[in-house]
């Protein structure tokens, strides 16, 4: 039997990306609303797929210090449920994003060594849940999708939040196994790791990453 694990693939942009991920078994769907990533979609077009993704499957839209214009538009017209913002928002402006949308906001918090470590305490106080990414660097196009991973081992003790988590950066169909194994994540992200090209997903990627998350052989380490 396959094991709980719940995937979110990220950065979807047609009809045929969401049926992929529905029918793979994904239990969120992510639309970027950041105009300088490959996988930005419009307002319109996330709101004609969002009537698509079937019940049950959780319908999240990413923003990257999105203010408060950019996220009317967005919750008045693509039916959501939850936001998550992937940049440098403080965690005042996480409290009022939850009070002013009234939906559950996931928070990006990035990692490259220890001392990143305390700001997912910081954020576990006020967000719903936590994204656990890889920092980008500074040279980075992106503040993520980068399919950048970051050191695992970072987590192995520190898996006890008080919200829930999901685990992300770099992740594929190869080494998502791995990832959940040493890190206890139970929830995974993916955008560039199910892509042939840049920006492009393939439906064969979603539906081997799928299966290797959910591989029933990922005991914990
Ligand atoms: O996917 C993007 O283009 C993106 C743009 C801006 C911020 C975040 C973005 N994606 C998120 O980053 C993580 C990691 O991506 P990857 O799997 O390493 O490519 C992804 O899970 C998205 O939630």
């Amino acid at each position: 039997m396959p094991n709980d694990i719940r995937v979110k693939i990220c950065g979807l942009r047609t009809a045929a990306d969401v049926d992929a991920a529905a029918s793979a078994g994904a239990t969120y769907v992510g639309f970027v609303f950041f105009p300088k990533s490959p996988r930005n979609i419009s307002i319109e077009d996330a709101a004609a797929l969002a009537v698509d993704v079937p019940l049950g499957v959780a319908k999240v839209a990413l923003v990257v210090n999105a203010d408060d214009a950019l996220l009317d538009a967005i919750t008045s017209a693509v039916p959501l449920d939850m936001l998550q913002l992937h940049g440098s928002e403080t965690p005042e402006r996480v409290a009022e994003v939850k009070a002013r949308y009234g939906l559950p906001v996931m928070k990006a918090v990035g990692i490259a060594d220890a001392s990143d470590l305390p700001a997912i305490d910081t954020y576990a106080v006020v967000a719903d849940q936590l994204l656990i990414d890889a920092k980008p660097p500074k040279d980075a196009p992106l503040p993520g999708g980068n399919g950048l991973a970051f050191d695992w081992t970072l987590l192995a003790d520190r898996k006890y939040w008080t919200v829930p988590w999901v685990l992300a950066g770099g992740l594929t169909p190869d080494n998502v196994a791995e990832a959940v194994r040493r890190t206890g994540a139970t929830q995974v992200d993916v955008s560039s790791g199910v892509e042939g090209t840049v920006g492009v997903k393939d439906a064969g990627l979603i539906q081997a990453f799928v299966r290797a998350a959910k591989s029933p052989s990922v005991p914990k380490l």
